[in-house]
C-alpha cells in the first residue's frame, strides 16, 4: 500500500490510521460482524435503526474506506455479506434521512468503489422503499419515517436537514440508472425550502411536511439546518444545475451578512430569529464545524480558516471537541461527544482547498486524540464526558466513524492512488460518489 518514504512524513500517520481502522473491523468481524453497530467496550452488537432489525450498518459504511485503504479482502468479506444477506423487506418504519445518508449513500459508494452492481441493485431497492415518503406528501417535503415493507409514511413534524439531505445520493440513482425521478423529488423538497425563506433571506429550521408550515423561528448552521445547505453546494458541483448555485448563494450570502459574528478573533455562528435576525443563541454544536469546510469549497476560503481556527480554539482547551459549548465563555454546554468527525471532515476540505499544511497538522491532532481517549477493548467509543480525567467513554461506536474520520484521515496522509484528489466527491456521510480509481 505505497511506502512510507513515498509519502513523506505523513506516510507513518496514514500508516497508523490505517492499522487503528483494520483493527478495530477485525473486532467487529469477531464480534459483531453484520449488525449495526459494536459495543465497543463490552463486545456486544448494537441495532441502530430499528431494534432486532439490523441492516449491517458499520459494514455498509466501511466498504468504500476499506477499498480506499486498498484492505481489497476486506472489501469482499463486506461485499459477501452485502449480497449474501442484506434484506430490506422490513415491516418496520426507518427514518428517511439516515437511511438515506448511511444505506442508500454506502451502498451506491460500495458500487462506485468497486464497480459491483449487485450492490447498485441494492442501493436503488432501498431507495425506491423511501420514495413514499415524497409521493405521499402534500407538499413534497418528505415524512420522517416510512416503513420499508408497506409504504405506509409517519412523522410530519420535521426539518430541513431531513426534507433536504437527499439530492447527492438521489441525484447519482438518477445518473447511473437513467430514472429522474430520484433528483426530481430530492431536489423539489428543496425548492419548497427555499421559496419559504424569510424576508431576510434566513431559514427557521422546523418544518412541517403536509402543511408546509414553519414551526420554529430559530435559523442555525448547525443541526437540523446544516446539511441542507451543504446539499444545495454538493447539488450544483455534482450535477452542474445553476439553479442551486442560486439558492445556495442567497442563502449564504444571508448568513454571512447576518448570522455571523466575531468574538474575541473568533469567527462564529450563533443560532438567530430567521425573520428579526435577533440572536437568540450563542451556543455552537461541534456538528456546525463541517461549515468551515462547506465555506472554504464554496469560495469562502477565508471564513472557512477562521471558522476553523475557532473550533481548533475549542479542540486546543479540551483536547476532544465537546458536543456543544458557549463561545462567549469557551465552556462546554454538553460534555459528551459521541465520536464527531465534523472538525476532521472541514480539515480535510480546507487542506483540498489550500493546500496549507496546518490543516493537516490539525486532523493529526484530533486523530491522535481520538486514539487516545476513545480507543478501548473492541475498538473505538463514544466519550460520555469530554472534561473528565481521563474522559469516560460510552459502550457504542457509531456507524459514520467508519465512513468518516478515518476516511478523511486516511485522504489526508496517505495520497492514495485510488483517489482522483482534483475531482472527487464525498457526500455529508463521506460516502465517495465521484473520483474513485479503480
Ligand atoms: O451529516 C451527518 N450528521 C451527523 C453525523 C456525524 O456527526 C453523520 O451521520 C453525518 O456526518
Ligand atoms: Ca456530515
Amino acid at each position: 500500500v505505497g511506502t512510507a518514504s513515498a509519502r513523506g512524513r505523513w506516510g507513518p500517520v496514514a500508516d497508523a490510521v490505517r492499522e487503528e481502522h483494520l483493527w478495530a473491523w477485525r473486532h467487529y468481524i469477531e464480534r459483531a460482524w453484520g449488525a449495526d453497530h459494536i459495543k465497543p467496550i463490552s463486545g456486544g452488537r448494537e441495532d441502530f435503526f430499528v431494534e432486532g432489525h439490523s441492516v449491517g450498518l458499520s459494514l455498509v459504511e466501511a466498504v468504500d474506506t476499506l477499498w480506499l485503504m486498498e484492505a481489497d479482502s476486506e472489501v469482499d468479506r463486506a461485499v459477501r455479506w452485502i449480497v449474501d444477506h442484506l434484506d430490506f423487506d422490513i415491516d418496520a418504519p426507518f427514518q428517511v434521512f439516515e437511511t438515506n445518508i448511511r444505506m442508500v449513500g454506502g451502498l451506491a459508494a460500495a458500487y462506485h468503489c468497486t464497480g459491483d452492481r449487485r450492490l447498485l441493485e441494492r442501493a436503488v431497492d432501498v431507495a425506491d422503499r423511501l420514495l413514499p415518503a415524497f409521493t405521499r406528501s402534500p407538499t413534497g417535503l418528505p415524512y420522517r419515517y416510512v416503513n420499508l415493507a408497506t409504504g405506509e409514511v409517519s412523522g410530519p413534524e420535521t426539518n430541513i436537514v431531513e426534507v433536504g439531505t437527499y439530492l447527492a445520493e438521489f441525484g447519482v440513482l438518477s445518473r447511473w440508472t437513467g430514472d429522474q425521478r430520484y433528483y426530481d423529488l430530492a431536489k423539489q423538497a428543496m425548492r419548497v425550502v427555499h421559496d419559504k425563506r424569510s424576508e431576510l433571506d434566513l431559514l427557521p429550521h422546523d418544518i412541517h411536511a403536509e402543511t408546509g408550515e414553519w414551526r420554529n423561528r430559530r435559523a442555525t448552521v448547525g443541526p437540523p439546518g446544516d446539511s441542507y445547505y451543504e446539499y444545495l453546494w454538493d447539488g450544483y458541483r455534482l450535477f452542474d444545475d445553476p439553479e442551486l448555485r442560486q439558492w445556495y448563494d442567497t442563502l449564504t450570502d444571508a448568513i454571512l451578512a447576518k448570522q455571523a459574528e466575531r468574538h474575541a478573533g473568533l469567527l462564529w455562528f450563533p443560532q438567530v430569529d430567521a425573520f428579526t435576525g435577533e440572536v437568540l443563541s450563542r451556543e455552537q454544536s461541534v456538528l456546525a464545524g463541517f461549515y468551515a469546510g462547506l465555506l472554504a469549497e464554496s469560495g469562502h476560503v477565508a471564513e472557512g480558516r477562521a471558522y476553523h481556527d475557532a473550533f481548533t480554539a475549542v479542540q486546543d482547551r479540551f483536547g476532544v471537541i465537546p458536543t456543544s459549548v458557549d463561545y462567549t465563555t469557551m465552556t462546554a454546554t454538553r460534555v459528551e461527544n459521541a465520536l464527531r468527525p465534523e472538525y476532521a471532515d472541514s480539515a480535510l476540505a480546507l487542506w483540498l482547498a489550500t493546500g496549507h499544511e496546518v490543516f493537516r497538522e490539525r486532523a493529526r491532532t484530533h486523530f491522535e486524540n481520538m486514539v487516545a481517549t476513545s480507543k478501548t477493548r473492541h475498538g473505538f467509543a463514544a466519550l460520555a464526558d469530554v472534561t473528565a480525567t481521563p474522559p469516560s467513554q460510552g459502550d457504542t461506536c457509531p456507524g459514520y466513524w467508519w465512513s468518516e474520520q478515518m476516511k478523511y484521515y486516511w485522504l489526508l496522509f496517505s495520497d492514495t492512488p485510488r483517489l482522483d484528489y482534483r475531482d472527487h466527491y464525498l457526500s455529508t456521510e463521506a460516502n465517495l460518489l465521484r473520483g474513485a480509481k479503480r
